[in-house]
């Protein structure tokens, strides 16, 4: 019933106004599913390859549709994933892209939960799933990559950690964006948005920290449940090798500096979550820092992972990080995006469903999320194609979709 019988791929608009793939998946029994690529800015030098969209597209035209239309049925998300890695033949999807490759994925998904009449949610999770939600952690202030001028850490993500539902949750951080919003204006600091809807003044990333703060306290007096706060330190994008640190605005920081820089923040703000606080490359330092602050806090790997298995058994065996970002466009489709999420739960690491800098409307990445328990979901707190994310999550909840 779900063998796939067409699939059609375009080209459309991300958030950036960049070129993004689009996916539909049709099935024999008339099963329809959609996927689009999301793309990063501040990417990690490990992650599968992204093409130019039309290239994908007319690459992924001649080498994967012929194995997919009429060979491989949507429902079976392994066949259609390892369908997809065949046709491109290399490790990280540099042949077919993987944009096209996590659009068809998704859209494959789509469709077979479209032939059940199950949300994608049931058909990725299957009946036998936890009760979880996920909580999300929403970027409120930001710069590096994704904010010209603004703080160099590059996110600060409020942590609804008491909120009762999703639904409080994801208000709760809506609340702590416009209440930052309010403490920047009676500063006097005006503040563009950076490409995740975080606000992005220009001020230091101690100041950041003290907005935050009061923020969140703020906001958990006003719902009457705990918000707290972490961080996306995004460490590769500062880290130079030839000064052999870590570049902020006010000086170098070296390895050893950078680990108690990290280890201070944490004791101080209580904070929750720190995401790549060190080099993409230095397992050993992000061992160093477990070891102080991985019984306080998630020490999660993006850029360090890139949601790939290897490195991720890597780091288990390194004692690097409690934690692992899932993006599924880091490695190009769901299967793997799952199998590193099974191999974090196995080996006692949190896993953070994620998106990415440049989004679309999909809403793929909050099914996952509930569909494999993660306890956690990064997509913005604000902006149509985070809202896309956070409403579902809302609606999966209130058993709406
Ligand atoms: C979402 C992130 O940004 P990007 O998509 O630019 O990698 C991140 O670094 O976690
Ligand atoms: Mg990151």
């Amino acid at each position: 019933m779900t063998l796939i019988t067409d699939i059609r791929l375009r080209r459309v608009l991300d958030s950036r106004g960049n070129a993004t793939v689009e996916a539909d998946v049709l099935t024999e029994s008339g099963g329809f599913g959609r996927g689009k690529a999301p793309s990063g800015a501040s990417t990690g030098e490990y992650e599968a390859i992204e093409l130019p969209a039309q290239e994908a597209i007319a690459n992924a035209r001649d080498d994967a549709l012929p194995r997919l239309v009429g060979e491989v049925h949507a429902g079976n998300q392994r066949d259609v994933d390892a369908a997809l890695r065949a046709a491109d033949g290399s490790d990280d999807f540099s042949e077919i892209g993987a944009n096209s490759a996590v659009a068809i994925s998704m859209a494959a998904a789509k469709a077979g939960a479209d032939v059940l009449g199950a949300p994608l949610f049931q058909h990725l999770g299957g009946t036998f799933r936890g009760n979880e939600y996920p909580t999300p952690l929403g970027n409120i202030i930001g710069g590096g990559e994704h904010a010209a001028d603004a703080t160099n850490i590059q996110e600060f993500l409020a942590a609804p950690v008491g909120a009762p539902s999703v639904e409080d949750a994801v208000f709760a951080n809506a609340a702590v964006h416009q209440e930052v919003h309010d403490i920047l204006a009676e500063r006097d600091l005006p503040a563009g948005k950076g490409d995740e809807g975080a606000w992005a003044p220009s001020v230091s990333d101690d100041e950041a920290f003290e907005i935050m703060e009061e923020a969140v306290e703020t906001v958990a007096d006003d719902f009457g449940f705990a918000i707290t706060f972490g961080l996306d330190v995004a460490g590769a994008e500062l880290y130079d090798d030839e000064e052999d640190g870590y570049v902020y605005d006010d000086g170098v920081k070296s390895t050893e500096e950078q680990i108690e820089y990290i280890a201070e923040k944490v004791e101080e703000y209580d904070l929750v979550y720190v995401e790549d606080p060190l080099d993409e490359n230095d397992y050993e330092a992000f061992a160093d820092l477990t070891d102080r602050v991985g019984d306080q806090t998630l020490v999660c790997g993006d850029d360090l992972f890139v949601t790939n298995v290897e490195r991720l058994e890597a780091g288990i065996a390194a004692g690097a990080g409690n934690s692992i970002l899932i993006k599924p466009n880091q490695i190009g489709t769901l299967t793997d995006a799952v199998d590193a999420i099974e191999l974090a739960t196995r080996n006692g690491y949190e896993s953070v469903v994620s998106h990415r800098s440049g989004e679309t409307e999909d809403t793929t990445i909050a099914h996952l999320a509930v569909a494999t328990d993660a306890p956690f979901i990064k997509t913005g707190a604000v902006g149509g194609e985070r809202t896309a994310k956070l409403n579902e999550l809302i609606r999966i909840e209130d058993n709406a979709v």
